[in-house]
């Protein structure tokens, strides 16, 4: 029986491995991980992570083919193939600080390799790293260790969390890089043997391990660059009367551009995005590319430049100031059908108002309220290291509190701002709401969701991304605020 490994149990390693054991009942799948917290939540009923189909999934493989364990060396020497998921965190000190990716965890997981291996292992980057990666680990298995050949593959990861469940059944490609050596190409052959149980044959993409590598943050960075495009195109909307959603659909219609990931949104948020694109700024920058450095940061400062933009709008629509007012926060999850906040806009739309002294009444049906707090008092990159090793002080955020439904966080508002796309936020009872918020009423909707039209006949000011603006807006300034 072949036995697979995967170092991390997170969004990545979790529901990757659990997928594998549900489509390959004769491989052993065992999710390592040193979060003994993680763990336990894995093998409980209450998983550690949100995802729409995930707990069918593991409710079917746990205890037959799928075990999660804290016991790392024990597996790791015993199996065959070693996924390694594990953070990559941008780096807050020393070289390439804010840009470059932390590798720590990586290198203790391939040097941990090298001193429990007692047999050959093909060893699969499964985390996002920089290219070259594979052969720092190569060095370092090759370096500790004797008489045990390893394989190093690429073999990076393409779901969206929420939908992570659809898109590890059905992905658009798998993409397997190695060496192009007879045993690197076995090496391929037998990944590929692993995923042939369940992707057609035309699906799975083989290359060499650079092109692998590069291509994960070359394909975050297309997506991003779409976003922050449509971004650029709703300011430019707002101050000239076209409807962004119109543009979108107009240049979507074209079939070289195609329609997906152009919606106009407070900005992206997530834990890839900026972190693989800072990452691969870094790696431009090394390689003395230093135009196309900066054409890729460019797409991070326009999503500040929008998450801003949006704070502005607020407080320079309520009087030019918040302080002292509630605003209600709807949704802080960084997308819809996840509890992930990761780089959520919400964190930065929240300091925003609090900086003005806004009063913030919070809630998000799946993100807890520790979570919260924890959020809105980290530093910057701090949120992505394993969480047994993020800062647990939590005690001082002032002017928040969190709720437990829209119509308590929404009391005695002022404001409204919808930071998430959740689909209940798109049914509220929105006269209910109005009649219970101070007056002047103002939603500020942060991801296009609400019948602006309906809205504005109940009483409410409304400002929509990129959307004709409402004519209480129209006076005010739409400049970036000052950090
Ligand atoms: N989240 C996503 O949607 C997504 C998608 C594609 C790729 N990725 C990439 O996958 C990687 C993992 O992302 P994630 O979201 O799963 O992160 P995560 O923080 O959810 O999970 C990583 C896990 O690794 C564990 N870990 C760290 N060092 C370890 C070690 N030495 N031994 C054992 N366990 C260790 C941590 O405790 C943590 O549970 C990152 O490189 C990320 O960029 C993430
Ligand atoms: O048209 C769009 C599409 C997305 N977003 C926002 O962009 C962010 C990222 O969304 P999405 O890409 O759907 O989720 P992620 O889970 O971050 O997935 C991305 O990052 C993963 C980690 O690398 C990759 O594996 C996925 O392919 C890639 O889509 C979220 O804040 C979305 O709200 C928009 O604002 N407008």
């Amino acid at each position: 029986m072949v036995k697979i490994c995967c170092i991390g149990a997170g969004y990545v390693g979790g529901p990757t491995m659990a997928v594998i054991a549900l489509k390959c009942p004769k491989i052993l799948v065992t999710v390592v991980d040193i979060s003994i917290s993680r763990i336990t939540a894995w093998n409980s009923d209450q998983l550690p992570i949100y995802e729409p189909g995930l707990d069918e999934v593991v409710k079917q493989c746990r205890g037959k083919n799928l075990f999660f364990s804290t016991d790392v060396e024990k597996h790791v020497s015993e199996a065959d193939i070693i996924f390694v998921s594990v953070n990559t965190p941008t780096k807050t000190r020393g070289l390439g600080a804010g840009k470059a990716p932390e590798l720590t965890y990586w290198e203790s997981a391939a040097r941990m390799i090298a001193n429990v291996s007692t047999s050959n292992k093909i060893v699969v980057e499964k985390s996002t790293v920089p290219v070259k990666t594979a052969e720092a680990v190569e060095r370092i298995l090759t370096f500790n260790s004797s008489n045990i050949s390893y394989q190093i593959l690429s073999n990076p990861e393409f779901l969206a969390e929420g939908t992570a469940i659809q898109d590890l059944l059905n992905p658009d490609r798998v993409l397997i890089g190695g060496r192009e050596t007879p045993d690197g190409q076995k090496a391929v052959q037998a990944l590929k043997d692993v995923y042939s149980h369940w992707v057609p044959e035309d699906r799975i993409i083989t290359t060499n391990l650079w092109s692998a590598e590069l291509s994960k943050l070359a394909a975050n960075a297309f997506l991003a660059q779409r976003i922050s495009s449509v971004n650029a195109m709703s300011a430019l909307c707002e101050a000239t009367g076209a409807n962004v959603s119109q543009v979108s659909n107009a240049v979507g219609k074209d079939t070289r551009i195609g329609p997906k990931f152009l919606n106009a949104s407070v900005g992206f948020g997530g834990s890839c995005f900026q972190k693989d694109i800072l990452n691969l700024v870094y790696i431009c920058e090394c390689n003395g590319l230093t135009e196309v450095a900066k054409y890729w940061e460019q797409v991070i400062k326009v999503n500040d430049y929008q998450k801003n933009r949006f704070v502005n709008r607020v407080v320079s629509s309520m009087f030019n100031t918040v302080s002292g007012k509630k605003i209600a926060i709807l949704g802080f999850a960084f997308k819809k059908d996840t509890g992930d906040t990761r780089e959520t806009p919400a964190i930065d739309v929240c300091r925003g108002l609090l900086g003005d002294k806004a009063w913030l009444s919070i809630y998000d049906p799946q993100v807890a309220e520790d979570q919260i707090k924890k959020d809105l008092s980290m530093n910057k990159f701090d949120w992505d290291h394993p969480v047994h090793l993020q800062p647990s002080n939590t005690a001082a955020v002032n002017q928040v509190s969190i709720v437990g439904d829209a119509y308590e966080a929404t009391k005695d508002a002022h404001g409204i701002c919808i930071l998430t796309e959740w689909d209940e936020f798109k049914t509220l009872d929105f006269q209910k709401i109005f009649d219970n918020m101070k007056k002047p009423a103002f939603v500020f909707d942060g991801r296009n969701i609400v019948n602006v039209k309906k809205l504005r006949e109940i009483g409410f000011i409304v400002y929509s991304i990129g959307k004709p603006l409402d004519p209480w807006l129209k006076d005010t300034p739409a400049v970036t605020r000052d950090k």
